[in-house]
């Protein structure tokens, strides 16, 4: 129905983070009304030329942008505009690989058992833990990661909750299988394939992160 990336190589992942935090913010208003980048803008902390220069990478199917000229963007047409661009309207299957603490914490949250991402598979090396279920899924030994990922359905994103020095060999069984897409929480650079996406979550830099702006804001 909406939206094409005009450009693929000119979309920086700050776009990208963006789109999903434009989500959050359209996803408690009415679908029907309309709201202006002025209004989203004073929401989300950002300047309203950030955001219409944001949207204006992308078209309509109908050869427009998502803008209404005097009304704004319409919930609903933007939202899933922006659900389309990520491609967050289809059906991604996960798999977790580690059921520790993160792992288990992922697990129990209501986010992935929606449709968008859903958790079909867990792994786990520890015995103890495979054949318990969490959140209705029942953990597997690692062992059986490649026969489940010939014989199940599609994975199209495997996230890493597993210590350091196993992540690099599990990636790249992963990769061998087909997976193309990593979420990625232990502390190392995995190395991949041109072809093959990961994304990092560093908690503990992301707290430097705050820790220098904090420090910024006290000096103004
Ligand atoms: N990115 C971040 O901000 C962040 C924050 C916390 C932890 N971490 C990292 O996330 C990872 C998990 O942390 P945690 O606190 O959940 O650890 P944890 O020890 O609670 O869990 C790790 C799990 O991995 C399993 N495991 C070990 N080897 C495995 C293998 N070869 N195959 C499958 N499973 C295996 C263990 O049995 C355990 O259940 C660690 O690498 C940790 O450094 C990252």
């Amino acid at each position: 129905m909406i939206s094409l990336v005009t450009d693929k190589e000119k979309i920086s992942p700050r776009v990208i983070e963006r789109l999903t935090r434009y989500l959050r913010c359209l996803e408690n208003l009415s679908p029907d009304d309309y709201i202006s980048s002025e209004e989203m803008a004073e929401r989300m902390g950002l300047t309203a030329a950030q955001i219409r220069k944001d949207l204006s990478n992308f078209i309509s199917d109908f050869g427009e942008g998502f803008g209404v000229r005097g009304k704004g963007y319409q919930v609903r047409i933007l939202y899933s505009g922006i659900e389309k661009i990520l491609g967050v309207h289809k059906t991604n299957n996960i798999i977790i690989i580690g059921a520790g603490r993160l792992g288990g914490a992922l697990l129990a949250e209501p986010e992935f058992t929606k449709e968008s991402f859903n958790v079909i598979g867990v792994f786990d090396v520890a015995e103890y833990k495979v054949g318990k279920e969490v959140n209705g899924i029942k953990i597997r030994h690692t062992s059986e990661i490649e026969y489940f990922l010939n014989t199940k359905d599609r994975v199209d994103i495997a996230i890493l909750t597993v210590p350091k020095g196993v992540a690099q060999d599990i990636a790249t069984t992963l990769i061998k299988a087909g997976v193309k897409s990593f979420l990625n929480f232990a502390p190392l650079k995995l190395e991949v394939p041109e072809d093959v996406v990961v994304s990092n979550i560093d908690l503990y830099g992301k707290l430097q992160e705050l820790n220098y702006w904090k420090e910024k804001v006290n000096q103004w």
